[in-house]
């Protein structure tokens, strides 16, 4: 497959530290926000993490994607409260969403290698974004399985079933954002 551009290399500017640095930040403060919003479900809740890391996976190209999610994780050790309900420390990413938090990383790199390899338009973002999800689930419900005393039916049913809706919805949602922002990107350079 052919390498495509990612909606912020298509930007232009100069690819800079600074600018990496900056767009790993901001990456990293909108996954926290998105974490906070959350409707508080045991043990795994339901939450906007998914979207923005979509956001980020369809738009920052693969390394950048992985490394902005690793910053999160590092931001949430490091004590600042950026997972979900505002959690923070080593705890949550030894607790029952570590499958999850981890699962992060390697959902925003999929996502972002996909959209190089062709999949950045129209429905090859939507596929793109849902296929790197369907990444994330694999460590999410493993993790669970393996940690509490759930069994596998069980822990499928706690941490994927009563997302997965939810996530597809959220698949559209963010190719629709990112094909309007090509669209006006394309507009404003003529
Ligand atoms: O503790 C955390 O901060 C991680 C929470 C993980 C929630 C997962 S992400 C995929 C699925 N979709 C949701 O809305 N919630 C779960």
């Amino acid at each position: 497959m052919a390498h495509t551009t990612p909606l912020v290399t298509a930007l232009g500017g100069n690819d800079t530290i600074a600018r990496k640095v900056a767009m790993v930040l901001s990456g990293s403060l909108l996954v926290a926000a998105a974490a906070q919003v959350s409707v508080p479900m045991f043990p795994v809740p339901m939450t906007l993490q998914t979207l923005a890391i979509m956001l980020i996976g369809l738009t920052y190209g693969a390394r950048l994607a992985g490394a902005t999610l690793v910053a999160y994780l590092g931001q949430g050790a490091m004590g600042f409260p950026v997972f979900a309900g505002g959690a923070f420390g080593l705890a949550p990413l030894m607790g029952p969403t570590a499958g999850f938090l981890f699962g992060f990383v390697a959902m925003a790199f999929v996502m972002g290698w996909l959209v190089e390899r062709g999949l950045s338009k129209g429905f090859g973002l939507f596929a793109a974004a849902l296929l790197a999800t369907a990444v994330l689930f694999v460590p999410g419900v493993l993790w669970l399985f393996a940690a509490t005393p759930l069994d596998l039916q069980g822990a499928f049913m706690a941490a994927a079933a009563p997302f997965l809706l939810g996530e597809v919805v959220k698949a559209a949602v963010a190719a629709l954002i990112v094909t309007g922002a090509f669209a006006a990107l394309k507009s404003r350079l003529g």
